[in-house]
């Protein structure tokens, strides 16, 4: 069996207090005066005044410190019966062992007070109202046990047993102390405990006979055990019991504590008949002090076995049993003081449920199902609030992810607009360049129709004044790069027309193809037959050819492909037939000696064709003649003297190898020899015997130029459409004639002239890294490099003729070119101020370790180039590239126009990346 204890609230019949502290009920009952004490003459000293308060009747002033009155739950006087005293001061607690309480009713007194007499009448009374309650109450079925020990001398004897061997004292974890082997036995009826109590006196009164005392020494307790279970309950399985029991104690005489106490420490030492009644007595005045500190139950057999009854899940009652003659006053006394401090000891009784196993289990079950259910319901509702939660979060995060994709869309949509903008701005401004570029180009071509002559630099400036095309704003705050570092460009340009040249991104595919078409030009001008090519007013093959070599400029359009590819096949047939014409022509006119005039306009750039040892091509300029051997100190002018008083100190070591640094340093630009030299050489590639038909049947042989074929893969492949090894057009002009041992020698020596050409005319190092990586040295590369020196003496006899000049057909002039470029970097330094702030661009210049001089153009240079990479770490490169390139040319001396524009934006058909680790390399 499990013992449970529990509360039973308001359902408990028979208690008003269970579940609450409730004092011990104490009464004082005085017996009368028996015959002995009559007889003699023995007064009452005590009187019940009411049925609370007894009083001292005989006076004693002597002792006037101690009370006369004490007030207790219930005084009986020698008048009331036993029957009474039950009835109110026992039976309705007595009663509540049968609704599952346990309770004990205590008798304490002196010996020969009563305590036998009143508990023994009580016993009686308890009993047979037990049984008549049992009786009423059929719905329940009871089951009692009897069981009966004394307590003497320490020692726990069983009543009901023969067998007077102490029992032992076991502390039951439910129960509390139990006593070992303790007889219990069931109650038949009522008579069956009737017979056990009688047993019980019996074997009490053996006892006492045997240790020859008159009055009892020893504590008996006698217990009642009440079952009672319902019986519908039992019948439907529901088994749970209501135990508890009454405990019925007649305590030895309280004197025997007093004599003890009074007899000093000897009688305590040697005996423990008193041990139990002193403890309990200690135990009741702690507890009536309340339950801080140590209680000594276990001091004692009589305490620890009735430990709950002493504060505890009992209800307790104590009568106290008086002998009102006056010779026992002060026992009376010390029992008014004892009954005095137990009216203060409260218990704490509770309804002792004592269910079965099986009704255990299924009273667990029955909890668990409800706890289950309660936590279902919980988690049904935590679970519909999660649900909802996770729902609702669901969808947040669907809306989320629609607005990121939305905003992702529109930030693409943005960037590619963005992108679009940008190169169409890029474009636009190349374009408007290129465009600004080509009219004047195609305004001066029809002047040099008409006249054959260059522009003024009136006609120029007037030209420029009434240009519309570049209208970037100019704003005084953008200009930083003007305010500090690099001098400001005052003297005419020493080059003119460079940075436009090197701006367009079609240039060096221009360049070939104009030797082309100045072929085409010159001849009718040499036989006086200019009708012969059609204006380009009249849509002439001459200007389709041109209109071909300005498509150069890749487009995505296929039908501008087909477009372009029929021009094509038209402008090869019209080239075809116009060569042969003009060699018929030139076949007629081969008598004829060149004029005067004729060879005096070459150095003015007439497009001519020379009577002996001349290119075909172009004409070379005067200084290159070996008659012409001090023109190299005529021809450049005062301005360029000044402005390039010499290479650059660091210039040598910028050259690659130190071989041709030697040989730099031996060959001044103004050596004659060495251009001589040069201009044998070159003349052996082309001589006079090579005839216009020539160029025709190369014509022939040449596969079809496809405009859109990047001029480096021309040049690298020599095709044009990609494929290695088939003789470039000019290639095939040559003939067998370029293949000379002494190629590598004579390379060197152009590239060294072109070098100093380079420094000497300020060529943009755009162009001069483009050349140089582009040509390294195959033979192939001979006519380039021979078109190279060609332009560079042209050049130099521009700068040494005035401030125009007309230019592979186009109109340049320093003005034009100065108003052009500044608005182009002034637009540039508005980007790059709107990309960085003062500060950032002082971060900047310090973090790629960039000179002061260079900073400007670096800047520049690096600003552009974000625009169309948009990549920071190859503007940090490329800043850093150009800033060592422009270390190649004496800083005070270079304008820093010459580092404008497109300065960085690759040649066309070179990739950007590959472009700069060309330059990476060449530094
Ligand atoms: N209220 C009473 N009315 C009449 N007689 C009583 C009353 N109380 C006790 N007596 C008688 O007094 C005598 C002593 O009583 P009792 O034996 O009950 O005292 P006691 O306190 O039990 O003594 P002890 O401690 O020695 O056992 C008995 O003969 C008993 O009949």
């Amino acid at each position: 069996m499990s013992v449970v204890s529990m509360m039973m609230g308001g359902e408990s019949p028979v208690h008003e207090s269970q579940g609450s502290e409730e004092k011990i009920f104490v009464s004082v009952r005085l017996r009368p005066l028996n015959d002995r004490e009559i007889s003699r003459n023995d007064v009452l000293d005590w009187e019940c005044i009411n049925d609370n308060t007894i009083v001292f009747k005989t006076s004693m002033p002597e002792r006037s410190l101690f009370p006369t009155a004490y007030t207790f739950d219930r005084v009986f006087g020698t008048e009331c019966s036993t029957k009474q005293v039950y009835d109110e001061g026992a039976k309705e607690l007595v009663l509540s062992v049968l609704n599952g309480m346990n309770c004990t009713i205590f008798a304490y007194g002196q010996t020969s007070s009563g305590k036998t007499y009143t508990m023994s009448g009580i016993t009686q009374f308890a009993v047979t109202d037990i049984y008549n309650y049992i009786e009423k109450h059929k719905e329940r079925e009871f089951q009692l046990k009897f069981s009966a020990m004394e307590i003497y001398n320490e020692a726990v004897r069983d009543l009901l047993s023969h067998d007077s061997t102490p029992l032992r004292l076991l502390d039951d974890p439910e129960r509390g102390t139990v006593v070992e082997k303790l007889t219990e036995e069931t109650l038949v009826d009522s008579n069956h405990l009737q017979e056990l109590l009688s047993i019980c006196e019996a074997q009490r009164q053996i006892g006492e006979t045997s240790l020859n005392e008159t009055s009892s020494r020893s504590h008996q307790i006698l217990r009642l055990t009440v079952e009672s279970s319902s019986r519908e309950n039992l019948s439907s399985g529901k088994c749970s019991t209501l135990t508890a029991a009454v405990n019925f104690v007649d305590l030895a005489g309280s004197e025997r504590a007093s004599q003890t106490l009074a007899a000093g420490a000897r009688l305590k030492e040697g005996s423990h008949i008193n041990r139990s009644l002193l403890t309990l007595g200690t135990v009741i005045r702690k507890l009536s002090k309340g339950r801080n500190g140590h209680v000594p139950y276990r001091d004692s057999k009589l305490t620890r076995i009735l430990q709950n009854s002493l504060g505890g899940n009992a209800r307790t009652a104590i009568i106290c049993t008086m002998n009102p003659a006056h010779c026992h006053v002060e026992q009376s006394k010390n029992t008014l003081s004892f009954a005095s401090c137990a009216k203060e000891v409260a218990t704490n009784a509770q309804v002792n449920l004592v269910m079965s196993d099986k009704a255990l289990v299924k009273q667990l079950q029955k909890e668990l199902a409800r706890l289950e259910s309660q936590l279902s319901s919980l988690m049904s509702t935590s679970a519909g609030n999660s649900a909802v939660l996770l729902r609702e979060k669901d969808h947040i995060i669907a809306k989320k992810d629609k607005e990121i994709k939305e905003l992702t869309c529109q930030r693409d949509i943005a960037q590619s607009r963005l992108e679009d903008l940008l190169k169409t701005v890029a474009e636009d401004r190349s374009l408007r360049i290129y465009e600004y570029a080509a009219s004047e180009s195609s305004e001066g071509i029809n002047h040099s129709r008409g006249r054959t002559t260059s522009f003024t630099s009136e006609d120029l400036n007037e030209h420029v004044s009434n240009n519309q095309i570049f209208e970037i704003p100019e704003a005084a705050e953008e200009n930083f790069l003007l305010d500090d570092g690099t001098p400001r460009f005052l003297g005419p340009d020493p080059c003119p027309g460079w940075e436009d040249t090197a701006h367009r991104k079609n240039e060096e595919s221009k360049d070939i193809c104009r030797e082309v078409q100045s072929i085409k030009l010159e001849e009718p001008t040499m036989k006086g037959k200019a009708d012969l090519l059609p204006s380009p007013e009249e849509g002439g093959k001459e200007a389709q050819i041109g209109d071909v070599n300005e498509r150069q400029v890749p487009t995505t359009s296929e039908e501008d492909k087909e477009l372009t590819q029929i021009d094509l096949d038209n402008c090869y047939q019209a080239l075809k037939q116009q060569i042969q014409e003009l060699q018929r022509t030139i076949d007629q006119l081969a008598q004829c000696t060149p004029s005067e005039e004729v060879m005096s306009n070459s150095k003015r750039l007439t497009w001519t064709r020379s009577k002996s040892k001349r290119s075909v091509l172009m004409t070379i300029p005067s200084d290159f003649w070996p008659g012409n051997e001090d023109e190299d100190e005529q021809s450049p002018p005062a301005v360029s003297e000044m402005e390039f008083p010499g290479r650059p100190e660091d210039f040598e070591g910028r050259l690659p190898g130190a071989e041709a640094d030697a040989e730099i340093r031996d060959t001044s630009l103004g050596d004659a020899a060495v251009e001589e030299e040069i201009v044998k050489e070159i003349d052996i590639q082309v001589d006079d015997t090579t005839s216009v038909l020539d160029l025709a049947s190369g014509l022939n042989k040449m596969p079809k130029f496809n405009p859109l074929t990047p001029i480096s893969d021309i040049l690298e492949t020599g095709t044009s459409d990609g494929r290695r090894g088939t003789l470039p057009f000019l290639r095939e002009v040559r003939g067998g004639r370029q293949h000379h041992s002494d190629w590598p020698q004579r390379f060197d020596k152009y590239r060294r002239r072109i070098i100093e050409l380079w420094a000497r005319c300020n060529v943009p190092l755009v162009h001069r890294s483009y050349f140089f990586l582009t040509f390294k040295g195959d033979q192939s590369d001979n006519v380039y490099m021979e078109v190279e020196l060609r332009r560079l003496y042209f050049l130099k006899d521009i700068a040494s003729n005035g401030t125009t000049a007309m230019i592979d057909g186009q109109i340049v002039s320093q003005a034009t070119s100065l108003k052009a470029l500044n608005r182009e970097r002034q637009f540039l330094a508005k980007q790059l101020q709107k990309k960085y702030g003062k500060k950032e661009r002082e971060d900047l210049y310090q973090k790629w370790n960039i000179k002061l001089d260079t900073k400007q153009r670096s800047l520049q240079l690096a600003c552009h180039l974000w625009t169309e990479t948009k990549d920071m770490k190859h503007i940090r490169e490329s800043a850093v590239l150009v800033a060592k390139l422009a270390g190649f040319i004496e800083p005070r001396h270079c304008p820093k126009e010459f580092f404008g524009l497109s300065f960085l934006t690759p040649p066309v058909g070179l990739k950007t990346s590959s472009w700069r680790d060309n330059v990476s390399s060449l530094l």
